[in-house]
């Protein structure tokens, strides 16, 4: 199967839910990918086709794999981020330790809505000393350009 013929079928999956969770959002659900065993796989080889070709240290499948987490649930010294959404502000980490000072990482979400998740993500990067080579999202909401928020090149497999 091609690589395009493995994204539509992912596509396929992918579920919208109007008005959740609150009013006037279409919320975008990866979860049925996940539980049909062949799109979930489908998925996992082509992200990590996509981290492979851009050969970071630190990825999430194959190399090594670094959370990056809001505040609170890691242990030991961390690096922290605040940043902006819709309502208030929401601090993420990442431990200290985890990152060698130019290691190449590529940032992997599920979802890119108005970018302020990935540019707190790239900016605590940046605070590790981490080399961001690129940030893959699985769905991008293009309509809310969140990639112009990015100063890493963004690349998604799905766009609406
Ligand atoms: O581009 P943005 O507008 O910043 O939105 C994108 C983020 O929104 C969702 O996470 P959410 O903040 O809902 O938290 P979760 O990871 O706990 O689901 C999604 O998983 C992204 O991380
Ligand atoms: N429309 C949406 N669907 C799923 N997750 C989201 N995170 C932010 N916006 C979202």
């Amino acid at each position: 199967m091609t690589t395009e013929e493995k994204i539509a079928k992912i596509k396929q999956c992918i579920t919208g839910h109007p008005d959740f969770p609150k009013p006037g959002i279409l919320f975008r659900d990866i979860f049925p990918v996940l539980r049909d065993a062949s799109v979930f796989k489908m998925l996992t080889d082509v992200l990590v086709d996509h981290v492979k070709s851009k050969t970071p240290n630190v990825e999430e499948l194959g190399i090594s794999f670094v959370p990056v987490r809001k505040a609170g649930k890691l242990p030991g010294e961390t690096f922290q981020v605040t940043y902006s959404l819709e309502y208030g502000q929401d601090k993420f980490e990442i431990q200290k330790d985890s990152i060698k000072p130019g290691a190449k990482v590529v940032i992997v979400d599920d979802l890119l809505a108005t970018g302020g998740t990935m540019k707190a993500a790239c900016e605590l990067l940046e605070k590790a000393s981490g080399d961001v080579l690129d940030c893959l999202v699985v769905i991008e909401l293009s309509d809310l350009k969140g990639r112009d928020q990015v100063s890493k090149t963004v690349s998604s497999l799905i766009q609406y």
